[in-house]
């Protein structure tokens, strides 16, 4: 890991130490070797603590306490905060939410020296509303929660991001994109309200009006609602979401459009994702030329006999993103129905890509029949048992970055990341984001059509350094006025960062609501330094 000495002044500075034989033979034997680990004990113990967690959930709702505890928990996290301002606002706060069970690669390095907030404790499905089409969660629940919950009583979230342990209190605060996003934005954008404990211990619900806001209440109300996304609990902390519910139908018709140059991909992912009949569309590029242009719709399944069911869910059937590759050679449009939850989490089993690079064999028919139920193992138990060693492995080779770009800079885009970085496949999910106040800035005044391209895996590239390869990529996207997504590793200079975003209410927030002692800024959470 490199030193990061200076960086959040303005400066950058790592250091990629040369690493001696001996280090070089054990980290290829632990990157070889890992799976000896991961397929005999943490596979099984993910399986434990799944089913524990479905268990407890199916009884907590059963017997309907999550309400009344949600009472309670908050009030809880109210008494820690005005704790915290009695006691003189000392250090600054965060979430109790351990490192090792975040969805990115690194361990936030800030918590160690702040005072947690014991928000993890909030992980219940609250209520579901079928006449106002909403539910109401409190921030830890997971993307695979709300999908087994909500699916079997005939709803979906409009956006839901594929993988299981994504949690609502990230989508928001962080960001959540999924292929659904061509129609409905990202994951804040389908949020009704939140509800917020501020850094003086107040509870308050910060909700998106309708229509001019009618006083003092709401028009503030309304402008803590858009500084919230993409914040990362500096302004406040999130104790519940009402978000958006639709009614959805069992499967996903499917067809996939391989593709054969960048320019006919891109025409084709433009034309699917402004086909207003489409529910879902995402694309993944196997090389610079070849690709796959996939539009999903709800369906009821097939009609006839000739209609192919595929459940990709299935323990034994191939990872999706190989069986889409399958296609792309084949070269021919296909038509399939999944069933839905298997599509919402068609990237989870293989981890999107990344699962090939822990347990090689994993795509393997033997092992699908025989270990596949099992799969894919929890991110947070790799994450918590990667050693030191794999990680500077990583660091030094693997390459993890998400860039949100406009639709028309996406070839552009696509050319970029192969020159850097040359990662195949290349996740491309098209999203819109509306025209509205907040960190993104699209002043527009009108919806305009993005793309999320996602790189994902090693790359071969004889002359990657991370810190200067990822400064490029960020300076590329500086310059066509997109964004990265900042669970990913992020060199900018916190000048360069506020070049990205739009600090004008975020920094109007955090004067209003006192959080410049309660809260770090959102630079100093995301920046490398913050992280290890
Ligand atoms: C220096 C400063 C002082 C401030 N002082 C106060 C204050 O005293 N009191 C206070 O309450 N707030 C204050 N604010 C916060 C201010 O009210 C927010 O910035 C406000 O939400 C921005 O509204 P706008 O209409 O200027 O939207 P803009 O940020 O200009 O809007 C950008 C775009 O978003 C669109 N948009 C706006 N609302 C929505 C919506 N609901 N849905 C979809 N699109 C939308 C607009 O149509 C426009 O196209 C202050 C902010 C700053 C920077
Ligand atoms: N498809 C997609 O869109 C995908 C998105 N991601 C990204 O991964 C990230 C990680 O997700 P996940 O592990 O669920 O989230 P994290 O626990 O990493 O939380 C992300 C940020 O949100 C803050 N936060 C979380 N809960 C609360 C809360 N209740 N109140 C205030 N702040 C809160 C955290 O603050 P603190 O630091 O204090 O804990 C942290 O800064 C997301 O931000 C997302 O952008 C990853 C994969 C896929
Ligand atoms: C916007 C979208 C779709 C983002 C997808 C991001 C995923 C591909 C990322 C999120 C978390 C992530 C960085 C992670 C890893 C791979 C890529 C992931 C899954 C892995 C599993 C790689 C292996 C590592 O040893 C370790 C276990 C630490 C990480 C954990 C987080």
């Amino acid at each position: 890991m490199g030193a990061a000495n200076g960086y959040a002044n303005g400066k950058v500075a790592y250091s990629q130490p040369e690493l001696s034989k001996y280090e070089k033979v054990v980290e290829f034997i632990m990157h070889r070797f890992r799976f000896l680990f991961v397929v005999p004990f943490l596979l099984p113990l993910g399986v434990v603590y799944n089913w524990f967690f479905e268990l407890r959930n199916w009884f907590v709702f059963n017997i309907n306490s999550a309400p009344k505890a949600h009472d309670r928990k908050v009030q809880r996290v109210q008494a820690q905060v005005r704790r915290w301002n009695e006691s003189g606002q000392k250090t600054k706060m965060c979430t109790a939410r351990s490192g090792w069970l975040t969805m990115s690669f690194r361990f936030p390095l800030y918590k160690q020296s702040m005072t947690q907030i014991r928000t993890d404790t909030l992980i219940d499905i609250l209520e579901i509303d079928e006449e106002a089409m909403t539910v109401r969660v409190e921030p830890m629940v997971t993307m695979g929660q709300i999908t087994r919950f909500l699916i079997p009583r005939g709803f979906t979230l409009p956006i839901v991001p594929e993988l299981d342990d994504l949690t609502v209190g990230g989508m928001i605060n962080g960001c959540g994109v999924e292929a659904s996003g061509k129609k409905y934005g990202m994951f804040q954008h389908i949020c009704q309200s939140y509800e917020l404990v501020l850094a003086d211990g107040s509870l308050v619900t910060a909700k998106k009006i309708e229509g001019k806001p009618v006083n003092q209440e709401e028009s503030e109300m309304h402008t803590l609602f858009f500084g919230i996304p993409w914040s990362h609990g500096t302004i406040g902390l999130l104790t519940a979401a009402t978000i958006r519910i639709i009614r959805c139908r069992p499967f996903v018709k499917l067809v996939y459009y391989p593709t054969n140059t960048l320019d006919e991909m891109k025409l084709r992912l433009n034309a699917e994702a402004e086909n207003k009949e489409n529910e879902f569309v995402e694309a993944l590029m196997f090389n610079k030329d070849k690709g796959c242009v996939m539009r999903g719709r709800f369906s009821d399944g097939p009609l006839d006999k000739t209609g192919v069911i595929n459940r990709i869910g299935r323990w034994y059937t191939k990872w999706f993103y190989t069986q889409v590759e399958d296609i792309v050679d084949d070269g021919k449009v296909v038509t399939q129905f999944i069933p839905l939850r298997d599509y919402y989490h068609r990237h989870s089993k293989s981890i999107f890509w990344e699962l090939k690079e822990i347990v090689p064999f994993g795509n393997n028919v033997l092992f699908r029949w025989f270990c596949g139920w099992m799969c894919p193992p929890k991110i947070s138990l790799l994450k918590a048992t990667t050693p030191p060693t794999l990680r500077k492995l990583y660091d030094r080779q693997h390459v993890l970055q998400d860039m949100l770009v406009p639709m028309d800079q996406l070839t552009k885009t696509i050319e970029v990341f192969h020159e850097e970085v040359e990662i195949y496949p290349v996740w491309v999910c098209p999203f819109r984001l509306p025209s509205c106040p907040g960190m993104l800035r699209q002043r527009s005044g009108a919806s305009q059509m993005f793309v999320d391209v996602g790189a994902y895996g090693v790359t071969l590239k004889k002359d990657y350094h991370p810190q200067e390869t990822t400064r490029r990529l960020e300076a590329f996207v500086r310059s066509v006025k997109g964004f990265q997504m900042l669970y990913a590793d992020t060199y900018m200079t916190r000048a360069e960062f506020w070049e990205m975003f739009d600090s004008s209410i975020y920094d109007w927030l955090r004067a209003k609501y006192n959080c410049r002692k309660a809260f770090p800024d959102v630079y100093d959470k995301v920046c490398k330094a913050a992280r290890y």
